[in-house]
């Protein structure tokens, strides 16, 4: 990419001016999905989006996930990842790869890029400061094991460290008040999060355009109605419905917005934060 190209750092800066005044000393919540992360030259655009941020004076919070990583780690122990609505049932053992891949290997990636990219990450799992408080998620007809809802965030280290320069990035791993370890969709920490600092937007990372309609084709703006319509006849599924139910919820405990954005975009981050250009679909109540 040149700097004359339309979507160079430059040129999105030019437009992004009166924004940059509109998110400054702002909150962000940006969910980095597994399956957006997989590209190198991607990593990078996204870790320089988030530096650029926080070098404007936004304060970008993200929350990783990691599951195509977790599923590849058990395939190569022998074990089979299993989904029930999106979320993967989680045995003692899976739990312990969870915490090696999310905590550990994904986590240290994320921090390592934004921090070659020129910024100051600090990587953290809920369990630090015992910031995110879970319970095993009930389901009707499945032992979903250690995948775990949350009870209760206390963002006050999150706070500690946007206020110091610093940018958090947090892997979706829980804590039982009885010490139980949880694992925790990305996509719901990331709406719990921005619902406790009150972020100003809340960002979803994925692998595709956004919500496609039946036919395939994007849907840019979507209201809590539309999305009850869209998962009764099937249009939204799998992890899809997570996301879905992580923007519900923020937006009905008072975010204005979330938006799912494809990650596959080069700067997908500053695009939509920064410019009238939308790169996904946007929830609205
Ligand atoms: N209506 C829909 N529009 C777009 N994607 C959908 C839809 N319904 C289900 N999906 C699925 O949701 C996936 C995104 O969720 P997920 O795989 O959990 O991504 P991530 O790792 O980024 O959280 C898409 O790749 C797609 O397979
Ligand atoms: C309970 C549950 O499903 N947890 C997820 C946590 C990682 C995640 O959410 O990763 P993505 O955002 O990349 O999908 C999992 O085990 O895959």
């Amino acid at each position: 990419m040149t700097t004359n190209s339309p979507n160079s750092t430059a040129a999105i800066l030019m437009e992004a001016l009166p924004y940059i005044q509109k998110y400054s000393g702002k909150t962000i919540v940006v969910k980095y999905g597994g399956n957006a992360m997989t590209d190198p030259a991607l990593q990078q655009s996204f870790a320089r989006d988030i530096v650029l941020l926080k070098q404007v004076g936004i304060n970008p919070v993200v929350i990783h996930g990691g599951g195509p990583q977790i599923g590849n780690l058990l395939k190569q122990i022998g074990k089979e990842s299993h989904f029930v609505d999106g979320m993967r049932v989680t045995d003692a053992e899976t739990m312990d790869v969870v915490q090696m891949v999310l905590g550990g290997l994904v986590n240290k990636q994320i921090v390592n890029m934004i921090n070659q990219a020129g910024g100051r990450a600090i990587g953290l799992t809920g369990k630090d400061g015992n910031m995110i408080i879970a319970q095993k998620m009930e389901h009707p007809d499945v032992d979903l094991g250690h995948v775990g809802e949350v009870i209760e965030i206390d963002a006050s280290v999150v706070k500690m460290l946007e206020e110091d320069r610093f940018i958090p990035v947090i892997a979706p791993i829980g804590v039982g008040r009885d010490g139980t370890s949880y694992n925790i969709n990305a996509d719901i920490v990331a709406g719990k999060m921005a619902e406790v600092l009150n972020a100003e937007r809340l960002l979803l990372l994925t692998n595709t355009p956004g919500v496609l309609d039946k036919q395939g084709v994007l849907i840019e703006a979507l209201s809590q109605a539309d999305i009850q319509n869209l998962i009764a006849d099937g249009t939204i599924q799998g992890g899809m419905l997570p996301k879905l139910a992580c923007a519900t919820d923020a937006i009905s405990a008072g975010a204005k917005s979330a938006s799912i954005i494809d990650g596959r975009v080069p700067h997908a981050v500053l695009l939509e934060l920064l410019t009238d250009q939308g790169v996904g679909t946007m929830v609205t109540p």
